[in-house]
């Protein structure tokens, strides 16, 4: 999708927020937009989104199925937590019974499942924000938003957002995120760029991992514990080390920084390997 000459302003005499905004987001693309408080990163993710319209130019291209996590969730409803996903599923287009079994697997991934029944008024602060993330990752979204999203979730939830990211972006959908903390996915986005006054200029990114990187590092450094199954008797990708899994396939320990390098190199390898856990180490 493409953005073309993008302004907002929030009223005629307004100051404009952003102005002449044009930006490529292809497909399969992670996308990280930082900046300054109140400098425009929502209102950009918003424009992207569609939940808002821009006062000059165009928005193009964008998929059909787009989802959102806003900075704040309304989550004062009457509903149940997974009541309300498989609601939000049913709008999205899927069968009950599917909404259902998805709002159960999207509530047991981030470990709200005990939550299901809920009401989504009574929700933690923390757990609420995990159904907020459900409801966008349940319609397997061709373009997801996420404006802060991993504020508020547990390590374990964080790092369950970390690999949804990565197996969205592997099927092949666009990603763009902001979030105030610059490790957040480091070394993954394809792409960054910073509101600076009205305009986005882009960032360079690092370059990609080389060697053996992403195997275990700096000394301190916190680590993460991936188990993964590839195609039989195929090695690892390249660059990435690992030992043989007693399950068959291998386990790989990387420091967290670099997670969300190693698991998108594992899910988007051909064939792709499959990622069995996750587990952030003491
Ligand atoms: N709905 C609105 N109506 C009026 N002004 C708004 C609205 N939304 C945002 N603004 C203004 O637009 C500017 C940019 O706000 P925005 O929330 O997009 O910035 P941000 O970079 O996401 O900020 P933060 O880092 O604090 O979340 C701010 O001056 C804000 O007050």
């Amino acid at each position: 999708m493409h953005l073309t000459g993008v302004g907002r302003r929030y009223g005629p005499r307004r100051p404009w927020v952003l102005r002449g905004i044009s930006l490529e987001l292809p497909r399969g693309a992670l996308v990280r937009v930082e900046g300054g408080n109140g400098g425009g990163k929502s209102t950009l993710l918003r424009l992207v989104a569609g939940i808002d319209a821009p006062t000059e130019g165009r928005v193009g291209g964008r998929p059909l199925r787009t989802a959102y996590v806003p900075e704040r969730f309304p989550a004062a409803l009457p509903l149940g937590a997974a009541a309300y996903l498989t609601h939000l599923g049913r709008v999205h287009g899927l069968r009950g019974a599917e909404a259902a079994r998805r709002a159960g697997h999207w509530l047991e991934r981030f470990g709200a499942a005990g939550h299901a029944r809920t009401p989504m008024a009574e929700l933690s602060k923390g757990t609420s924000q995990k159904v907020a993330v459900a409801q966008a990752l349940l319609a397997e979204p061709g373009l997801l938003v996420l404006d802060e999203a991993w504020t508020g979730l547990d390590a374990s939830a964080r790092t369950e957002l970390d690999l949804a990211v990565a197996e969205r972006t592997a099927a092949g959908a666009t990603v763009v995120f902001v979030d105030h903390d610059p490790r957040r996915l480091a070394g993954a986005p394809d792409a960054q760029y910073r509101v600076e006054g009205t305009s986005l200029v882009p960032v360079p990114v690092p370059a990609p991992m080389s060697g053996a990187a992403g195997a275990a590092g700096a000394a301190g450094a916190t680590l993460v514990r991936i188990r993964a199954a590839g195609p039989p008797g195929s090695p690892l990708p390249p660059g990435l080390a690992g030992v043989p899994d007693p399950d068959g396939g291998a386990v790989l320990t990387v420091d967290a920084a670099r997670s969300d390098e190693v698991l998108r190199a594992l899910l988007t390898a051909r064939p792709p390997w499959h990622v069995r856990a996750v587990e952030e180490l003491p």
